[in-house]
């Protein structure tokens, strides 16, 4: 018979990752530094990177800390992180009661950052680790950034392994669906459109370094529209940045569109998880005013998943699939075509070549 002893389970460390914000106006500009100064944004060598860096910091640190004073000054996402680590303790203290888990929060751009997390997760010493992006979709803008930098750091113990995406994972897809049907019951009976706006990346990134981030995009919102057996829908990307050329259509293209069709919008963020500068003053300040001017009524923006029970449970069922393997690999289905920058197709290539 087994002794309370025998059953004690393992210690299990969930790092979620995610872009991180300024929490002051004071930290606008260092938080913009670091975010221009990281080579997966801006791919020029070291010294040119980090010069353009300052400039582009300094010329922007006015025009963003204006963008924050409607959020009190700083960032809801790091609060906003820190209920869905909880939820997700919770989901997952449910499913494996003997085991002890924590939940750690590694930011990318601003506090908690990557050393200082890293030395948190060693010194709670865990025999299992769990690496899990806050990004459903995998860009190497993002996902492939934080973890390249946690790699680097972490030299603690426990077997670690990676969820490098999860654009159609079922609880991601249903936590969208649900959100989404709310937001048409809001809208009634005028004819509307159900738009979803992803945060962009040049397109350069797309055709040159093989980033699967629209493919991933754009199977997660047709596996949405599918649920919900969506007619009018369409799909475009927010928040340019600079003189390249981003993916399109850009949201405020995709909004002229509707109101030239005459349609009411309901605007779906599909790449965010939680609320922040994207979303509360991008969706709901500029891109509502834009809205007006081009006749769209109903302006509906559907809120982000955040602590809604399917993603959280989805979340909970992608550690645990995870921990019973090594390496890094989609939850649910992953992309499609053979990206070169898809870890989870790279490991495949390797052991097809092996
Ligand atoms: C899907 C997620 C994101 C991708 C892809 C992404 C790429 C990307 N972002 C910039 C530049 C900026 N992003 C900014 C804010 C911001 N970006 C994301 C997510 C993705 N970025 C989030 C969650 C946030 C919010 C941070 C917060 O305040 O809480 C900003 C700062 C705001 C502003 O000044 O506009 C910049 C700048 C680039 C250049 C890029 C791909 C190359
Ligand atoms: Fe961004
Ligand atoms: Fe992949």
């Amino acid at each position: 018979m087994s002794t309370p002893q025998d059953i004690q389970g393992r210690r299990i460390a969930v790092v979620l990752f995610n872009l991180g914000g300024p929490d002051g106006p004071e930290s606008v500009k260092p938080f913009l530094f670091n975010l221009f100064n990281d080579p997966a944004i801006i791919g020029l060598p070291g010294l040119f990177r980090t010069a353009v860096a300052r400039l582009i910091s300094s010329r922007r640190e006015k025009s963003a800390q204006a963008n924050y004073d409607y959020m009190g000054g700083g960032s809801p996402l790091l609060p906003g992180t820190r209920a869905q680590v909880e939820a997700l303790e919770q989901a997952l203290s449910e499913r494996l009661p003997a085991d002890e888990i924590k939940a750690f929060i590694c930011m990318r751009y601003w506090h908690p950052m990557t050393e200082a997390v890293a030395a948190e997760v060693e010194a709670w010493a865990p025999d299992e680790i769990v690496l899990l992006p806050l990004y459903p979709q995998f860009s190497t803008t993002t996902t492939a950034s934080s973890l390249k930098l946690w790699q680097e750091t972490y030299r603690g113990p426990g077997a670690s392994r990676a969820i490098c995406c999860y654009p159609r994972a079922e609880g991601w897809v249903e936590a969208q669906a649900g959100l989404i049907r709310e937001g048409l019951k809001t809208a009634g009976d005028p004819p509307v459109r159900v738009l979803f706006s992803a945060h962009g990346i040049p397109e350069s990134l797309v055709t040159t370094k093989g980033d699967p981030y629209a493919e991933q995009v754009e199977a997660g919102c047709r596996a949405v529209a599918e649920r919900l057996g969506l007619t009018d829908w369409g799909l475009c990307y927010q928040s340019r940045v600079g003189p390249m050329k981003w993916l399109g259509p850009s949201t405020p293209e995709a909004l002229e569109q509707a109101g030239r069709d005459g349609v009411g919008v309901v605007l779906v963020p599909i790449a965010f998880v939680s609320e922040h500068i994207e979303t509360l003053v991008e969706l709901d300040i500029e891109y509502r005013e834009l809205a007006e001017e081009h006749g769209i009524h109903p302006y509906i923006r559907v809120p982000t998943v955040s602590v809604t029970p399917a993603f959280i449970s989805g979340l909970a069922e992608g550690v645990i699939a995870a921990l019973d393997r090594s390496g890094t690999a989609p939850f649910g289905p992953g992309c499609q075509a053979d990206w070169k920058a898809c870890p989870c197709q790279a490991e495949q290539r390797q052991r097809a070549a092996a």
